[in-house]
């Protein structure tokens, strides 16, 4: 090979579809140009990755980044700087801000505030509510619209659609693949008042498994009764493991990190508000089933961090009051990587859920596979790097995490976003040039 690439990253262990070995990775024009030998070739830059793992761009599908209106908890800079801190090459955001992402003239605006601020490549969620349920088919076909999302519980922000003639409006007018935050707003609303102050072991028993299984069945029959494809966010529950798994046709899955670490009642009585999410990290029977059909069996389809920064100031207020979410895109790659060096999951699973089930799921053009023409977007890591995470090490605005103090097992050393290298060795480099994703059903 005699041509001359922008970048080559030079002597890494390479793993894609082609299967694991040490190969050498150029780029012309932000695209894979090659992949093998290209010793004999020359570069304007070159990446030395020896001792390394190359991976294919890590994609985290549900982040909330907060802007506009709370900015004070996240903003699209600086959730874009943990992420690409964290080896991750793309988010897809969320439509809980202030106003809500629901109409084009919100979504413009995103649009406009991301370029030249974030780091990653992004797309944003269109909000389904009642008010623009018949305008979806349009909406979700906007530049940059990675989907549409309904709330069918309550979570933080005022977005619901809890009705069944709700949600089957939004799946007769989308044609893309809609996602859904899923827990049954009325039993959620008949349950609150088992809320006991200050409590935060009472979170799960409020936010049950019933609830996450029941909207979920409704979900699924509504998607079959409309024809209509459906993504579930962040399943948490063996019941709905053990049902999903025969509606894969419909359904497909994302599972969580911190559902994946974390459980009840131990997360709860060490963390406290710290632990608080919705839907809530529920105890190690669920955690088991999540492991077992969704990691092992093959029912997850995406990871998404569901990174949901709230201020320590807001959490210290007393159950119930205190706000649900946590952090998690700055962690998503070395904690799944310590599951993965601890045989939970193999370094190829890893890799189908945070790149090529991104492409599947979401329909990504030319983003999400580390193969010829694709995006160059890599996340490079050491698979044996010992570190602990900390409070101190995260980017967010909160400046915390549920996971100060793990010890990891594998770290991203290296973020390349269409070729240019935006993290190396835990600092930022030049300029955030993030892009929006496109997507094959609205090019
Ligand atoms: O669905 C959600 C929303 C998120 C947030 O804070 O925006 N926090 C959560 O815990 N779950």
């Amino acid at each position: 090979m005699t041509q001359t690439y922008d970048l080559i990253v030079r002597g890494g262990e390479v793993a894609n579809h082609a299967g694991r070995g040490l190969a050498d990775v150029g780029v012309i024009d932000g695209k894979i140009a090659f992949i093998g030998d290209l010793s004999q070739a020359s570069a304007g830059e070159v990446f030395d990755a020896a001792g390394l793992t190359v991976l294919p761009g890590v994609i985290d599908t549900q982040v909330h980044f907060r802007e506009p209106g709370l900015e004070w908890k996240e903003d699209l800079e600086t959730g874009s700087r943990a992420a690409a801190l964290g080896g991750v090459v793309a988010v897809f955001e969320m439509p809980n801000t202030n106003p809500n992402t629901t109409d084009p003239d919100t979504m413009a605006d995103k649009l406009v505030r991301a370029n030249n601020r974030m780091w990653t490549d992004h797309a944003f969620y269109i909000g389904g509510t009642h008010e623009n349920a018949d305008y979806l088919g349009e909406l979700e076909r906007l530049p940059g619209c990675c989907g549409v999302k309904v709330f069918m519980g309550a979570s933080t922000g005022d977005l619901l659609i809890a009705d069944d003639e709700g949600v089957r409006k939004v799946l007769s007018n989308v044609r893309r693949r809609a996602t859904f935050h899923s827990e049954d707003e009325y039993r959620l609303v008949e349950r609150r008042g088992l809320a006991r102050t200050g409590d935060w072991t009472s979170h799960p028993e409020v936010r049950d498994a019933e609830s996450a299984i029941r909207s979920t069945r409704r979900l699924v029959g509504l998607a079959k009764e409309r024809g209509a494809r459906i993504h579930v966010l962040h399943v948490t529950t063996k019941d709905e493991m053990d049902f999903l798994r025969f509606h894969k046709d419909v359904a497909t899955v994302e599972i969580t990190p911190q559902h994946l670490t974390l459980a009840a009642p131990e997360a709860y009585e060490r963390l406290g508000a710290y632990a608080q999410m919705n839907p809530p990290i529920r105890s190690q029977d669920h955690v088991d089933a999540l492991w077992l059909w969704g990691m092992q069996q093959g029912v997850a389809d995406v990871l998404g961090s569901d990174h949901a920064p709230h201020t320590r100031e807001e959490k210290s207020k007393p159950y119930p009051a205190s706000p649900s979410g946590m952090p998690g895109v700055q962690t998503l790659v070395p904690l799944m990587l310590t599951h993965v060096a601890n045989g939970r999951l193999s370094l190829e699973r890893f890799i189908d859920l945070t790149s090529a089930g991104a492409q599947r799921v979401f329909g990504t053009a030319n983003k999400g596979r580390m193969a010829v023409s694709y995006d160059a977007d890599l996340t490079i890591v050491d698979l044996k790097a010992k570190k602990t995470i900390t409070h101190d090490q995260q980017a967010s605005r909160c400046g915390w995490t549920p996971f100060d103090g793990f010890e990891a097992t594998g770290w991203p050393m290296a973020t390349i976003v269409r070729g240019r290298v935006v993290m190396q060795d835990g600092e930022l480099i030049g300029k955030a040039h993030g892009q929006p994703v496109r997507f094959q059903e609205t090019l």
